[in-house]
């Protein structure tokens, strides 16, 4: 990656947003931060979450309206209340949202015929320039691709490139500003890496780009400066050079600098409690692997190599076959969840949106959902054990709401996902099966989790970890499995294990079962 950095004049200022406030209801989510981004830098927006990033950049997008602000931008100065989506656009503001916006059916040119208001269907003539316009956009962004290919069939990082591609098709270069909120949270470590070279290579020919990544790694890789939000506010901005993670944290917290452990297990595990023999689900296929009590396993593979799939079929969510699968000594081959929670058995699925939450309940109904049984007292739910709880729970990960009977839906992604594994781990459970277990969480709250997983397995619980975070499951596992091709390709003790050999042993199946 090239170190070159631009924008180095002062003066050179693509965009200064100041004193944005936004209030809902009566949670104040932005209280006067201020973002000034320079010309053709990468720009990392940081901080916990739930201290106002998406919300920041929704109200430069115009949607949400400011209750106060102005932007500068091209020689004039805005009210930011007024900016609209149009507005937004005129200026040469682009956006990337993590849920990218693609149609995954539709071919790449199909996809950018949407994006320039073109109808699907379309005259040959017109389809011929439509192929032409989007080979232009796959050179340009270098994606590895054709016009014909559906966008279900590309890379996740390729994926994310056609979204920016897209959000830039029209617009000039030298005078656009690209915002992408989180955009490789969905990603595994290669196709992140592989999407965090381009942005910086565009940035290299003039693109001014703000990002938002809880991912420091990949921000210390990438980014020129960095602007740090708490509660709201600014917490400090300066360039990446004079910004280690330790002070990252510590402008996120208000607290004092601290380190994080290399590695969260202080125990040993005990003898086997969960042994698989020849699973067979989704991509997984005949998958044999030994947990012991109270052990971390980790499971590394690239996307699609069978590794979350395994843990699904194991909790029944996925209908699965094996020729034997025991928990601590009893035949354990759950048909559905309700099945596999009965015995002991806990779900973390990626998809946690679809799959874990009720948006529309509050925080508390939804911690409360898994542990019924404790609080009910023999005629009705209690309230006041079902909101002790919560409160606990809310305390023990700093999860950051307006209040805990806010629905869940409002919360930031980051503090969705605190609950959704505050409410399984106080089920004390068994069994643990987590996959991507900190997608979107902030730093701060990172420890927090890997701290309360530790304890769980140090408590006696199976944990089962699938996630494509290679520096998590050093931290956090006893031993890694290697997905390739649907098979356990190797299990690695983590206590030896570098990163690379880890990277190494994924990528290999590429061209092991290419
Ligand atoms: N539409 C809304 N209604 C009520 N509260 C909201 C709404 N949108 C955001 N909030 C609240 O505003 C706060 C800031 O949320 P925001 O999504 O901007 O945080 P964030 O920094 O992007 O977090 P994360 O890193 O977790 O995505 C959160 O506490 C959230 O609950």
């Amino acid at each position: 990656m090239t170190t070159e950095r631009r924008g180095t004049d002062p003066r050179e200022f693509a965009f200064s947003a100041r004193g944005v406030s936004k209030t809902f209801g009566h949670f104040r989510a932005l209280v006067g931060a201020h973002l000034t981004v320079r010309r053709g830098t990468v720009h990392a927006l940081l901080g916990g979450n739930g201290s106002g990033k998406s919300t920041f950049i929704k109200c430069l997008a115009g949607v949400y309206g400011a209750d106060a602000g102005e932007l500068s931008i091209k020689g004039e100065t805005l009210d930011l209340a007024a900016v609209s989506p149009d507005t937004a656009h005129a200026l040469g503001l682009r956006f990337v949202h993590q849920d990218l916006g693609l149609f995954p059916q539709l071919s790449i040119a199909e996809n950018v015929a949407l994006g320039l208001g073109y109808p699907t269907r379309w005259t040959a003539v017109r389809e011929k320039a439509l192929q032409q316009h989007a080979q232009r956009l796959i050179d340009t962004f270098e994606i590895d691709a054709r016009p014909t290919t559906r966008v279900a069939d590309l890379r996740p990082s390729q994926r994310a490139m056609l979204a920016i591609a897209r959000a830039l098709d029209d617009a000039e270069s030298s005078d656009s500003i690209l915002l992408l909120d989180e955009p490789t949270a969905a990603l595994g470590e290669h196709d992140a890496q592989d999407l965090m070279h381009a942005i910086r290579r565009r940035a290299d020919e003039g693109q001014t780009i703000v990002l938002v990544s809880h991912r420091f790694n990949e921000i210390s890789a990438v980014a020129d400066d960095v602007t740090v939000f708490r509660d709201g506010r600014n917490a400090g901005s300066g360039p990446i050079a004079d910004m280690p993670l330790s002070q990252v944290v510590s402008l996120m917290t208000g607290d004092e600098a601290r380190e994080m452990p290399a590695s969260y297990l202080v125990h040993s595990p005990g003898p086997i409690s969960l042994a698989v023999d020849g699973l067979d689900v989704g991509t997984c296929r005949d998958a044999s692997f030994d947990v012991g009590t109270g052990e971390v396993l980790g499971f590394a593979g690239l996307d699609g190599s069978g590794h979350s799939d395994a843990l699904a079929g194991l909790f029944g969510a996925l209908s699965s076959r094996a020729r034997a699968v025991t928990l601590e000594g009893a035949d354990f081959r759950p048909r559905s969840p309700e099945q596999a929670m009965a015995q002991g058995a806990a779900f973390i699925p990626q998809d946690r949106h679809s799959d874990a939450a009720f948006a529309n309940l509050s925080i508390t109904q939804n911690l409360s959902v898994t542990i019924l049984d404790r609080i009910w007292n023999g005629f009705a739910l209690s309230g006041s054990r079902e909101h002790e709880a919560a409160a606990d729970t809310i305390d023990r990960f700093s999860i950051r709401a307006a209040s805990a009977e806010a629905p869940l839906g409002v919360l930031s992604g980051g503090n969705q996902q605190k609950v959704i594994l505050g409410r399984w781990l106080q089920r004390s459970p068994r069994l643990l099966l987590l996959v991507e277990p900190t997608q979107g969480v902030d730093v701060v709250a990172r420890h927090d989790i890997y701290t309360s997983i530790a304890a769980a397995a140090r408590a006696g619980a199976t944990v089962l970890v699938a996630s494509s975070d290679v520096d998590e499951l050093l931290a956090i596992t006893h031993r890694i499995a290697i997905f390739r091709g649907g098979r356990v390709a190797a299990v690695l003790p983590t206590a030896s294990a570098t990163r690379d050999e880890i990277t190494n042993a994924m990528l290999a199946e590429e061209s092991v079962d290419a």
